[in-house]
């Protein structure tokens, strides 16, 4: 099933005012159509997007994006929009207001949705005021029930709104209307207050204030795991997660061996795809013996951070009989927070036996597995 999102924009926004059309007009940081464009171009349903424009505004159209032009009415916008989207495979088609930059993944969901046991749908708010009819005077009052005030994306069977379209003599309010003149049913979705449609100047700074907190691109998330082991030795302490635990033995390798803070680390430079600790500190190279691995974690965690990454998480198990890792995981966290500057609430440190089996069972050495989110917005 391939779905193409319908933009129209060929309207000149004359009650908006402006030295540019709206569609062009900078809101919260980035232009109406950039937004609008934003939310179907980020939704992992659509497969197509084509913005119809007026043929004087070529220039503004965002890079590398499908543009085709309009009519001198809206309805011609659209039909103009649905004959190009005949040169592809298009299956059903999501016709939305360029000037409806705040709409949401919610009310578009509820479209696609819909479409599946209809062959039209859109968003639609119950009309909750009452109605007055009059001028400088009420003259009289309307029923409001069964009354909605009608939004886009206005969702179709591809085949059926193109052939409606074609079959349409123009006038039509939306493509509801069009839709419904030639006999198909349009299912009612739940619509959205914040889905306004900048209309007059004052709608700029009511659209800013819905579009303030949101990411205009889909944030980037990585996940990486890291898993390592380190032998018992001779000793009386082991370091895991930053903390200097009681034991009677010690873990034996190059650094400090903490076999917990390590794995933490290969989760961070994995999910990065850097390597491992071994490619940005060769145990071949002496000036790393004995290094305390908060060095290790530290440089990780710059390197997350240069390319624009926050840690979102991480979580470490530790594998062993002994020592008990229980009664410091909290300080371990404590720790990890210290170093990487995350808050301990996203710092899980754990911990399991394997039941005495293979060589953490026997008590030959300690094993760690550990996995970190890193997010760039
Ligand atoms: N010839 C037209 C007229 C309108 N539209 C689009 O239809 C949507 C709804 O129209 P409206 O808000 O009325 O926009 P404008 O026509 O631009 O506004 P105005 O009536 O104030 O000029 C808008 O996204 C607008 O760009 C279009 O593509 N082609
Ligand atoms: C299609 C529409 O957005 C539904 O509310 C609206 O009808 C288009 O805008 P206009 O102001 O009516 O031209």
């Amino acid at each position: 099933m391939r779905t193409a999102a319908l933009i129209v924009a060929a309207g000149r926004g004359t009650r908006a005012g402006g030295d540019l059309p709206k569609q062009w007009q900078i809101v919260a940081g980035h232009s109406v159509a950039e937004w609008t464009l934003a939310a179907f171009e980020n939704h992992s349903g659509i497969d197509r997007v084509l913005l119809v424009i007026h043929p004087d505004d070529a220039a503004h159209v965002p890079a590398g994006v499908d543009w085709v032009a309009g009519g001198a009415t809206r309805d011609a916008s659209v039909r103009a929009g649905l004959e190009a989207l005949t040169a592809h495979d298009i299956d059903r088609v999501l016709i939305h207001d360029v000037a409806r930059a705040c709409v949401d993944t919610a009310v578009i969901d509820a479209v696609l949705d819909a479409l599946d046991h209809s062959d039209g749908a859109a968003p639609g708010l119950a009309v909750t005021d009452a109605l007055w009819r009059g001028d400088a005077h009420v003259t009289g009052t309307e029923p409001r029930d069964g009354l909605f005030r009608a939004q886009t994306p206005q969702g179709f069977r591809f085949d059926a709104i193109l052939a409606a379209h074609r079959a349409h003599p123009g006038g039509a309010a939306d493509d509801v209307e069009v839709a419904r003149a030639a006999g198909l049913a349009v299912a009612i979705t739940q619509g959205s207050e914040d889905n306004i449609k900048i209309t007059q100047p004052r709608d700029f700074a009511r659209a800013a204030a819905i579009l303030k907190g949101r990411q205009m691109t889909a944030p980037d998330i990585r996940l990486g795991n890291g898993y390592d082991v380190h032998r018992f030795g001779p000793g009386d302490h082991v370091v895991l997660c930053g903390v200097h635990v009681p034991h009677d033995q010690a873990l034996e390798g190059h650094s400090d061996a903490d076999v917990g803070m390590h794995a933490i680390t290969d989760a961070i430079y994995g999910a990065l795809a850097m390597g491992d600790i071994g490619r940005h500190f060769p145990p071949s190279d002496p000036q790393w013996k004995g290094a305390e691995s908060h060095i290790f974690l530290r440089h990780a965690v710059a390197m997350a951070q240069e390319q624009g990454f926050a840690i979102s998480n991480i979580d470490c198990t530790l594998v062993c009989e002994r020592p008990k890792i229980g009664p410091h995981a909290v300080a371990m966290q404590a720790a990890l927070s210290d170093i990487t500057g995350i808050e301990a609430g996203r710092i899980s440190v754990k911990a399991t036996t394997s039941e005495r089996l293979g060589f953490t069972g026997r008590e030959e050495g300690i094993a760690a597995i550990a996995t970190a989110t890193l997010v760039k917005s």
